[in-house]
């Protein structure tokens, strides 16, 4: 059964519009990051702090091919790095995957990460300055694996419910 892929930036509302869209259309949805939190039993923060980033994408590939390979129909929300390490990106291009991007501008992401950075050990330790030069930075270099994403959807200024629409406008 096909898996509905959503990725993007840290921030773009992964997580959130996988749960809403799960609710619309009656498809189950689990968030990656959830799914490698229970597999370890430790916070992405203590996985990171503990092991290091190599051991989290390594863990993250590791449950995202399980993921692709269970039998079910699927909504998967990803991390924001999953496409663009371990070749994970190849991943997503498979019969059985509908990838959609979750594109946000910089000052989007800003503004929902600034409120929202102590569980992103990514970002967590920044101030605004730092943080809006690293999300410029940074969008700039995964961009090259995000726009491989077969869908787009532009989330800047909608509501949870309008990217919800626009996702199903898609699936339909
Ligand atoms: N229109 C919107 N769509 C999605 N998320 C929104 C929106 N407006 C505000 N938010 C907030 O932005 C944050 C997005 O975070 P999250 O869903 O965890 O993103 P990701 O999983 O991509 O990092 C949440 O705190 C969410 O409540
Ligand atoms: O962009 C990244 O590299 C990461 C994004 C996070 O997920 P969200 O995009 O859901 O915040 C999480 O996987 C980890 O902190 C690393
Ligand atoms: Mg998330």
């Amino acid at each position: 059964m096909k898996k509905i892929i959503l990725l993007g930036y840290m921030g773009c509302g992964k997580s959130t519009i996988a749960n809403n869209l799960s609710k619309n259309i009656g498809i189950p949805f689990v968030d990656l990051d959830k799914k490698i939190e229970e597999r370890v039993n430790l916070s992405i923060n203590v996985i990171f702090e503990k092991h290091g980033e190599i051991y989290f994408r390594k863990l993250e590939h590791e449950v995202l091919v399980e993921l692709l390979n269970s039998p079910e129909q699927l909504i998967i929300g990803l991390g924001g790095g999953t496409p663009c390490y371990a070749d994970n990106h190849e991943l997503l291009k498979g019969d059985n995957v509908v990838s959609i991007y979750l594109k946000a501008s910089i000052q989007t992401l800003f503004s929902r990460l600034n409120h929202n950075k102590s569980k992103r050990p990514l970002i967590a330790a920044k101030n605004e300055d730092e943080m809006k030069e690293f999300i410029a930075k940074h969008l700039f270099d995964r961009s090259f694996y995000y726009n491989q994403a077969q869908y787009k959807v532009v989330v800047d200024y909608k509501t949870i419910d309008q990217t919800v629409l626009d996702i199903v406008a898609i699936l339909a």
